[in-house]
């Protein structure tokens, strides 16, 4: 039986055509992509392993013929890991999970196309959750903003390599092929445009690029005559203008992917450059202010998301600031302020807002976020989108098979299904507590012996068809030695076989069920330890969405 239905699913797999995939392997140096090409391949790592630039292989997952191109770290070539972006279909970056330093780098590098984060090294004790990496890597943001599908799969690469836990890194390969196939005619399109459009859009920007530094040089001219604030202008326009003719060459939804994040960065430059000559005016106009002029000051001095709260803080006022300090004269300058700063936080609202439609529309997918994502998170959307056949033979033989033994329990339990059913069971399960005199010594009753597999197949049944997860392996095991006990009954007072057929066919079913669904589980493999130790993190979690 089991043979039938891997047949069957192997036979529906060959039914669909050959798909060639490229996908890029990268990460920052040392995060372990060589190993995770060898997990993958199942070839251990040789040692001092000179790192090349990129190394092609080519190999055959389930009806694709996948091949894997390995970028070198992307500090130490960010041309190239653009470059070979471009061919691919889907990324899959590789992190060190155990470090989070560089976890702040990494987040930089992700932008466009399906992204499978694999969060590697999660066999070192201080591995950081999946949860954690959505976080710390902005996922959800660069998602929302890259509309592409994401998804962080927690793995070892080494442990896989030794064959001692459960292949995450192909498992994540999997998905990435899945998220390919969902619109795989989309992906080789913009495949083929990137590639063209990276050769012009070289070309372009050092063209550009010339231009812009002509502009800035103009600018450096009129710097002798003109105020800071014509500089700033001078600068903005400028840059301005190179990002409308990159926009121009390469199209707003099919640009190279690798620029995404610079441009971003650019025009979030400009804009709080912006803010701050807007800011200093109000500042200026407003004598005796000395402290919005000093939080400008530290604003103007910290990382990027402070900058961006000084800004908040200095245009927008936050509560507990006002409330700290009341402005001693309210004049018309500040009237205006406080305007445009309700303007602008009315805008940051409909930005939020749209931002939150966005995030739902775009959902990260992390095996970890199970547990740790909030149920009903916009950030979590299981694997069930791309239920692969073996995952669909699972459902639809727990489906059967519970609702089969639903009907069975109930036969046993009560007449009001079928009065002639429940007759036979009575005179059946007498004659089986004949054969077993053991059982009456053991106060085991024909009644009792019947209403005790009644329920036991009840509510095994009802787990099966309705709960999710491991108490459905449980139940079909159970199930499984009811039907074994069922059929020893029956060979005890020599019934024929067309009598115990059904219970013969279903429990070959319910060991069908089960041999698949121990192949396929995902859990990974974690002692107990790990468990505590992913609790006691649960506990300190920040929320994600
Ligand atoms: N503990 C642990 N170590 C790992 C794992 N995967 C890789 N490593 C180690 O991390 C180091 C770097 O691994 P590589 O696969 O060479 O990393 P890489 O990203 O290819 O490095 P470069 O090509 O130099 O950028 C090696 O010493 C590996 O043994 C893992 O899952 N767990
Ligand atoms: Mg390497």
């Amino acid at each position: 039986m089991f043979n039938l239905t891997s047949r069957i699913s192997n036979w529906i797999s060959k039914c669909q055509p050959i798909r060639q995939v490229t996908v890029l392997i990268t990460g920052l140096s040392k995060a372990g992509k060589t190993s995770t090409v060898r997990a993958i391949l199942r070839v251990p790592l040789e040692e001092k392993e000179e790192p090349e630039e990129c190394v092609h292989t080519e190999l055959r997952v389930d009806n694709f013929l996948v091949t894997v191109l390995e970028g070198g770290g992307a500090s130490a070539a960010p041309e190239a890991w653009r470059h070979h972006c471009c061919e691919a279909h889907g990324i899959i970056f590789v992190v060190d999970s155990s470090d989070r330093t560089r976890a702040e780098e990494a987040k930089n590098l992700l932008a466009g196309k399906p992204i499978l984060v694999l969060a590697n090294k999660q066999d070192k004790r201080n591995a950081m959750l999946g949860n954690e990496l959505i976080e710390i890597l902005s996922l959800e943001k660069l998602i929302s903003q890259s509309q592409s599908l994401c998804h962080v799969e927690p793995c070892s690469a080494l442990l896989d390599m030794r064959r001692c836990s459960d292949r995450k890194t192909m498992l994540g390969l999997r998905w990435l092929l899945r998220a390919v196939l969902l619109d795989y005619h989309k992906f080789c399109a913009r495949v083929a445009q990137d590639c063209r459009q990276t050769v012009n859009s070289e070309e372009g920007e050092r063209k550009k690029h010339k231009k812009a530094e002509r502009g800035l040089s103009k600018c450096k001219e009129a710097k002798k005559v003109n105020t800071c604030k014509t500089r700033r202008y001078c600068k903005q326009k400028a840059q301005a203008k190179e990002k409308r003719t990159t926009e121009k060459n390469t199209g707003d939804k099919l640009r190279p992917t690798g620029n995404i994040l610079d441009k971003e960065n650019t025009i979030n430059m400009i804009k709080r450059k912006k803010q701050r000559v807007k800011m200093r005016k109000n500042v200026k106009r407003r004598p005796g202010c000395k402290e919005e002029e000093e939080a400008e000051e530290r604003g103007m001095e910290t990382g990027p998301e402070q900058k961006e709260e000084g800004h908040s803080y200095a245009l927008l006022p936050g509560d507990s600031m006002r409330s700290k300090r009341k402005p001693k004269r309210v004049n018309e300058t500040f009237l205006e302020s406080t305007e445009n700063s309700k303007r602008k936080k009315g805008k940051k609202e409909k930005e939020k807002k749209n931002m939150t439609t966005v995030i739902k529309k775009n959902k990260i997918n992390s095996a970890e976020s199970r547990v740790y994502i909030r149920p009903g998170s916009s950030c979590y959307s299981g694997p069930q989108k791309m239920a692969s056949p073996r995952t669909i033979t699972i459902v639809a033989l727990s489906f059967a098979l519970g609702l089969f033994f639903v009907f069975m329990g109930t036969i046993k339990l009560t007449p009001r299904l079928s009065k002639d059913a429940y007759s036979e069971m009575k005179r059946a399960y007498k004659s089986y507590a004949k054969a077993l005199p053991g059982l009456k010594k053991m106060g085991i009753t024909s009644v009792l012996l019947r209403k005790i597999i009644g329920t036991l197949e009840l509510g095994c049944g009802v787990v099966l068809t309705l709960v999710p997860g491991r108490p459905k392996d449980m139940a079909n095991f159970l199930l499984l030695l009811v039907m074994l006990a069922v059929l020893f009954f029956h060979q005890l007072v020599g019934d024929p076989l067309k009598r115990y057929a059904h219970a013969l066919v279903f429990g070959i079913l319910l060991t069908c069920r089960l041999l698949i669904a121990r192949q396929n589980e995902e859990r990974p493999e974690r002692d107990e330890s790990r468990q505590q130790h992913v609790n006691a993190q649960e506990k300190n979690k920040v929320k994600v969405s």
